[in-house]
C-alpha cells in the first residue's frame, strides 16, 4: 500500500516552494501527495507579489474530504497566513491520528510576510504543542521563541526554548549559519546532530518545506522521528546540490535530482 501524506499550506505560483515542493517532494519519495491550500501567493524567482488567503470553511472542508474519505498516515503543515487559519488548522491536526510535521512558515527567503504578526500567539499556544515535529529555522526561532541564534552553539537553547510550546520533537535548522549546513534534532532528551556539506548554490528556495515534507514522508511509511529526519535530511542535500537558475532571482532546489538521466 503507499501511504498518504497530506500538506496543509500555500500555493507558490512560481513551483519551487509550497504546495508545489510539497507534492514533488511526496512523489520523490514515493508517497502519495495531498493537498489542502490555505492561501495562494503569486510568486517568482524575485520575491512575492501577492497572496491571498482563503476562507476557512474552504480548508476545513478540503481537509475533512480527504481525511474522512482517503485518510492520512501523516501530515504536514506549512504557510498559513492568518491567525483564524493557524487556530483552524491546529484544531484538524490535533484531531487526526497521524503524526504532524508543523513547518512554521514566517517569511519568504526574499523577507516576504508570509504569517501575519497576529498569529504569532497561536502558533506558540495551538499549532506548536499539536506537532509531533517542528522544524523552524533560525529566524522563525527568534520570531516565535525570542532566541537568537549566532553559532551552532547557540542551537541548544533555541531548541530548549521550542520545546517549551509541546512539540514532541524540534528540528532547528541552521541553514542560514555559515558554514556547514547544520541542524538539531531533539525531543529533549535524545540530541541528534545533521551535518552536511554547504552547497556553494544560491538557487535553494524551497528548501525548508522539501525538508518538512521528505519527513512527513518518512513518518508515513513507519520511519521513527530520527530515521526520517536523517533521509529527508540526505534528500533535501542533493535537491539543493542541484538547485538550478530560473527567472532573474533565486531559483528552486531540484526535487527530481535522484531521476535525473537525461541532463
Ligand atoms: N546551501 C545549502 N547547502 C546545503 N544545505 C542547505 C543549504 N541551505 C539550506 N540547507 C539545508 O536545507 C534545509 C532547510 O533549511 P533552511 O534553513 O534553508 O530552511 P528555510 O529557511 O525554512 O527554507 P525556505 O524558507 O526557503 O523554505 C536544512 O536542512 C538546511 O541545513
Ligand atoms: C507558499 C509558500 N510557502 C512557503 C514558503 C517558504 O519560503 C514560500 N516561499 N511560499
Amino acid at each position: 500500500m503507499i501511504p498518504n501524506v497530506l500538506t496543509v499550506a500555500g500555493s507558490d505560483s512560481g513551483g519551487g516552494a509550497g504546495i508545489q515542493a510539497d507534492l514533488k517532494t511526496m512523489l520523490a519519495l514515493g508517497v502519495h501527495g495531498m493537498s489542502v491550500v490555505t492561501a495562494v501567493t503569486a510568486q517568482n524567482s524575485l520575491g512575492v507579489q501577492g497572496a491571498w488567503e482563503l476562507p476557512v470553511e474552504a480548508v476545513r472542508a478540503q481537509y475533512r474530504s480527504v481525511v474522512d474519505d482517503i485518510g492520512v498516515q501523516a501530515v504536514k503543515t506549512g504557510m498559513l497566513a492568518s491567525a483564524e487559519l493557524v487556530e483552524a488548522v491546529a484544531e484538524l491536526i490535533a484531531g487526526t491520528n497521524a503524526p504532524a510535521v508543523v513547518d512554521p512558515v514566517g517569511v519568504s527567503k526574499h523577507g516576504d510576510a508570509l504569517l501575519a504578526a497576529s498569529a504569532l500567539d497561536a502558533v506558540r499556544t495551538k499549532l506548536l504543542p499539536a506537532a509531533t515535529v517542528a522544524t523552524p529555522n533560525l529566524d522563525e526561532v527568534a520570531q516565535i521563541a525570542g532566541v537568537r541564534v549566532e553559532s551552532e552553539r547557540e542551537m541548544r537553547a533555541a531548541a530548549a526554548a521550542v520545546l517549551e510550546y509541546g512539540p514532541r520533537w524540534v528540528l532547528i535548522k541552521g541553514g542560514h549559519l555559515p558554514g556547514d549546513a547544520v541542524d538539531l534534532l531533539t525531543d529533549g532528551s535524545e540530541e541528534h546532530w545533521l551535518r552536511a556539506p554547504r552547497h556553494d548554490n544560491r538557487h535553494t528556495h524551497g528548501t525548508g518545506c522539501t525538508l518538512a515534507s521528505a519527513i512527513a514522508s518518512g513518518l508515513a511509511k513507519g520511519r521513527s522521528v530520527p530515521e526520517a529526519v536523517v533521509e529527508a535530511k540526505e534528500y533535501v542535500t542533493g535537491a539543493v546540490a542541484a538547485g538550478f537558475a530560473l527567472g532573474g532571482g533565486i531559483g528552486p532546489v531540484d526535487h527530481g535530482w535522484r531521476f535525473r538521466t537525461d541532463v
